[in-house]
């Protein structure tokens, strides 16, 4: 499974501008491929249109060398599983929440097994404890909107779902940006897990997320600008080291 990606895109209410002007990029099973830029430079765009919420204006993305307009929408999305920042989770119980990542196949297979999958992801993810130990009917309890399940505790069951989760493409965005250092650990661990053996396309503003990505790609007005690992952008001593050092020093967060 890999997705090419060669497209031009404006957004509808300012058809001038391209948001992303030919950029280019390759997923791939088994790779993390780091998008990263400054505010505005079009990483979420990027992000919606593989999820088809947009098409581009000038060239085309491609699943296994198909262009994704001509592959099923419902299919094409099931395909991709996105954890973000503040993950919206459907007014269902947590256990239902975390199933939602399973097959049609996995659900047939019985309860018990679907159960085993829930509890088996739940702990990976660092969700298993706080789910039986802090909400009033453990893995039962409804997930609401404005719930008491912090940010960082709607994350681990969103990585749960990813974790239990056959979809070859995982998209991140942002996911470690407002958590403080010692729960981005805990989350980055959690994280690497579920991104075991799919194409990863990650959005991250933190050095320490980015820096063991396979690719980092620089974005830079809707052009990539650089591209490579850490290590040889740091050695090619161009935009992104410049931005890196813009920081005052700072190396953990940038963007
Ligand atoms: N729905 C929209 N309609 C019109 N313009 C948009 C829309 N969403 C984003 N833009 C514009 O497209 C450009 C790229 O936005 P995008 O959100 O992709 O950037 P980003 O790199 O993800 O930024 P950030 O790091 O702040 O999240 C920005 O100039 C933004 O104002």
């Amino acid at each position: 499974m890999f997705v090419s990606f060669s497209v031009v895109y404006a957004y509808r209410v300012n058809p001038s501008v391209h948001v992303l002007n030919g950029i280019d990029l390759h997923l791939t099973r088994g790779k993390v491929v780091a998008l990263c830029g400054e505010s505005g430079g079009g990483k979420s765009t990027v992000t919606r249109l593989i999820q088809r919420f947009y098409d581009p204006i000038k060239g085309s993305i491609e699943l296994n060398d198909m262009d994704i307009r001509s592959i099923n929408l419902t299919w094409l999305r099931k395909q991709i599983r996105v954890i973000d920042q503040d993950p919206v989770l459907p007014d269902v119980t947590i256990y239902e929440n975390i199933a939602l990542g399973l097959g049609e196949d996995d659900m047939e297979k019985g309860k018990d097994y679907v159960y085993q999958r829930v509890v088996e992801a739940a702990t990976l993810a660092d969700a298993h404890n706080f789910i039986t130990t802090k909400c009033e009917k453990g893995y039962d309890t409804p997930v609401r909107i404005f719930s008491r399940l912090s940010g960082g505790e709607r994350q681990r069951i969103a990585i749960a779902r990813a974790l239990i989760s056959h979809a070859p493409i995982l998209i991140c965005d942002e996911i470690t940006s407002s958590l403080d250092a010692e729960t981005e650990k805990t989350v980055l661990g959690t994280l690497s897990r579920a991104m075991e053996g799919k194409a990863v396309l990650l959005i991250a503003h933190r050095l320490s997320t980015i820096r063991h990505a396979d690719e980092i790609a620089f974005l830079e007005r809707g052009t990539i600008v650089e591209r490579g690992t850490h290590e040889e952008l740091l050695r090619l001593n161009g935009r992104y080291s410049s931005y890196l050092k813009t920081l005052n020093g700072s190396a953990e967060t940038f963007g």
